[in-house]
This record gives structure tokens, sequence and C-alpha cells, in this order.
């Protein structure tokens, strides 16, 4: 049996008068890829934040790695093995790609060196060196997805958060980008992906979570998911 990485207890999110998470709990065991699915404004990126430290939560836990890490800051959940990619891409753009992945491996590595041999172990993974070289802001949206991608696996995570990675791409990036996921998950990484293209998230996520007005609806294998008179009503239009 493989052990639970993250554990979702009963977390919540109240802005105000609305509440972008309710209740919310679901675990991701060791090694998996899930994908947490919904209608815009369900309440992903929410959960990702709280996840990643960037927002506290009102109410509910949050294990990670056997620990309770409820309300985190972002610094200490990098530390812990938390990787993150953002939905508007934060790369530094006058920086070239080396550049960029080295600044993010300074979060394992002190000397520059060091730093410098993680950023292009990682640029093979991330397929990222026939651009190795080139300003970030000069790249396509799709490389700079790579690069977003490349930026948060340079930090060596225990877990990746993918935020809308293979989104507004065409069929052959997609493609690509699917088997750079399944790369990095092979390497060992524990994957969490909010994705809206569900042709390209069914086949590759072992389990999805969907959201629906902040709250859990559905939770199970893909398959099962898909055919959920809940999801098809709130998210899909459709069954699959
Ligand atoms: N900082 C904030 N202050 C106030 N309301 C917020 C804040 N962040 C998110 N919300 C609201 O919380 C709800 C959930 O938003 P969230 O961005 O988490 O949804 P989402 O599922 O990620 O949507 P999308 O698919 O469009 O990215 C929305 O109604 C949003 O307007």
């Amino acid at each position: 049996m493989s052990a639970t990485l993250l554990k979702v207890d009963n977390l919540s999110c109240r802005f105000g008068g609305l509440w972008a998470n309710r209740d919310v709990s679901f675990s991701v065991e060791q090694g998996a890829i899930m994908g947490l699915i919904g209608p815009n404004g369900a309440g992903k990126s929410t959960l990702f934040a709280m996840v990643a430290g960037a927002q506290r939560p009102t109410a509910g836990r949050l294990h990670f790695d056997g620990r309770d890490v409820t309300g985190w800051p972002p610094h200490a959940a990098a530390r812990a093995g938390v990787g993150r990619t953002f939905q508007l891409m934060r790369v530094f753009g006058s920086m070239s790609v080396l550049d960029n992945l080295t600044t993010a491996s300074f979060v394992r590595h002190s000397r520059l060196r060091d730093a410098r041999r993680r950023a292009r172990e990682v640029a093979e993974l991330a397929g990222l060196v026939p651009v190795l070289d080139s300003p970030a802001a000069s790249l396509t949206a799709a490389w700079k997805k790579r690069l977003e991608m490349g930026r948060a696996l340079a930090t060596d995570p225990k877990l990746l958060l993918l935020d809308e990675v293979l989104s507004g791409l065409t069929p052959t990036e997609a493609r690509e980008a699917v088997e750079i996921v399944r790369t990095i998950n092979r390497g060992g990484v524990t994957i969490l992906m909010v994705e809206h293209v569900m042709e390209v998230i069914m086949p590759l996520c072992h389990r999805l979570v969907v959201l629906h007005y902040g709250q859990k609806i559905s939770e199970g294998a893909p398959e099962q998911v898909a055919h959920d008179p809940a999801v098809v009503e709130a998210y899909l239009g459709k069954a699959l």
C-alpha cells in the first residue's frame, strides 16, 4: 500500500461572504497523478494556494508528508517539497531559460555550480535544451509553460502542483507536455494538476477530484467520475 503524501481535511476558505472552498477533503497518495477539475470559479486555484502556503485556510487541516502544515507560509511549503506552476506565468523575462532554472534550483543548492548542474538536468527532463540560452520573454506560450514546469521541478519537489499547463496548447504541444508530466512522475514526483482539457486529463490522471461552488462533488477514477451524474450536470454537460 502506498503512503499518503497530502491530506486535505475539511479545508475551507472564505473571502467575505463567499466560500471559495468549503469542507473539501481528499488525499493524494505518493506517486499518484491526481487531477483537480471543475467549472470556472469552482475553487481550484484557491485550493492550490492553500496547499502551496499562499493562502491561509479559514478552517480545516492540511497534512503534508505526515506533518500538520495548516497555514504554512510559501517558503516552508517550497522547502518541504511543494513545487508549483502559476496559471499566469511568472518566469523572469530578461533572463535566459538556464538562468531561470538555476534561480529556482537555489531552493535546494547554495552553490552556483550545483544549482547549474541541477538546472541542466531539469532542462533535459522538461525538454528545454533547444531553448536553454534564449531569454524567457522570447519564448512562445507553449515553451513558457514548459519553463514553468521546469522551474517548479528545479526546486526538487515531492509534490508538484501544475496549474493549467496543458491548456491553450496545440494538440501536438499538449501531447509533448503530457509526456513531460509522465516523465516527471516516473522520476518519483507526485502530481496534483488543475486542468480543463478533459481529453488530455482522462488518460493521464490516476484519480480526479471535482469541485463545484467550492465543494467536492465527486472523486474517483477518471472513467467513474466522467459518468457521475453530478459531474455531468455541473461541469461536463454530457458523459465523455
Ligand atoms: N483573493 C480573493 N478575494 C476574493 N474572492 C476571491 C479571491 N480569490 C478567489 N476568489 C473567488 O473565489 C472563487 C473561487 O475562485 P478560484 O480562482 O479558486 O476558482 P477556480 O476554480 O480556480 O477558477 P478558474 O478555473 O476560473 O481559474 C471565485 O468566485 C473567485 O472570484
